[in-house]
């Protein structure tokens, strides 16, 4: 049986380039490792929904907390078992954003803390109603909001496919996203987390990963 390995943090912090870069670190050595990101756009008509409600479209829902909640919750569920498929046929499955992005951001959007209904809510919902596979280690891409604001400013220009949407331009829900992150990872929120700064070594922190169990909320750089 595989790992699931899950990397987390607010948009434009720089998850999709990490993973890549422990992808390749893990297959020079050949580890059998496969990667998802969440939403998963163009294969999930929930994750597709979702974005569109993002940049507008569907009138009110992406006014709705609940609602983005649940359509991210759904292209979950629908995945899970694929996930398991490829998690009993490789030694590691790195999922690029899981259920504490929808955890994170829906807590977040509602003003509350890793401590509330929200999290809650989600953790239900996820891993005890749709019974999504439970992450072995998640990893926090914990980069200031600042910087992760630019690097997604700086994308939308260099790619006009990646126009930021209303999430991501929402500086306030960006920091408060930050905070219930930290929360869940300093309170090892359903599995153990680690705490990875913007500058991390991916070579490092793939071999680390895969080789060792985690330190609870242990600060990797
Ligand atoms: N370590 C880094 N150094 C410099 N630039 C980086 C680094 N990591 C990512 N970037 C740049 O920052 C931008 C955002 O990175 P990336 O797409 O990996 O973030 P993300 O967290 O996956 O974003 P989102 O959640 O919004 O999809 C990209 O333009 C990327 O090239
Ligand atoms: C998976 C997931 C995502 N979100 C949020 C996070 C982002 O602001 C948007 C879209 O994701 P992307 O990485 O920028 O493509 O949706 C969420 O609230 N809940 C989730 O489960």
């Amino acid at each position: 049986m595989g790992t699931l390995i899950v990397i987390e943090g607010v948009d434009g912090a720089g998850k999709n380039t990490l993973a890549r870069r422990l992808v390749s670190a893990w297959e020079r050595d050949d580890i059998e490792v496969v990667r998802v990101g969440f939403p998963r756009y163009d294969q999930s008509v929930h994750a597709d929904l979702a974005a569109e409600a993002l940049r507008g479209e569907h009138g009110d829902t992406a006014g709705s907390v609940h609602a983005m909640a649940l359509l991210f919750a759904l292209d979950r569920r629908d995945a899970a078992r694929d996930i398991r498929k490829m998690l009993s046929r490789n030694d590691i499955v790195l999922l690029d954003r899981y259920v504490a992005s929808n955890a994170a951001y829906t807590a977040a959007r509602l003003e509350q803390s890793a401590d509330g209904e929200a999290v809650e809510w989600i953790k239900a919902l996820e891993f005890d109603r749709f019974g999504v596979p439970v992450p072995d280690v998640q990893i926090l891409l914990d980069v200031p909001v600042e910087l992760a604001a630019e690097r997604a400013a700086s994308r939308e220009v260099a790619d006009t496919s990646r126009i930021r949407d209303v999430y991501e331009r929402d500086g306030s829900l960006q920091s408060r996203t930050s905070a219930v992150y930290g929360q869940l990872a300093s309170a090892n929120w359903v599995s153990p987390w680690r705490i990875v700064q913007a500058d991390v070594d991916p070579d490092r922190l793939a071999a680390d990963v895969f080789n060792q169990p985690p330190d609870a909320g242990k600060v990797t750089t």
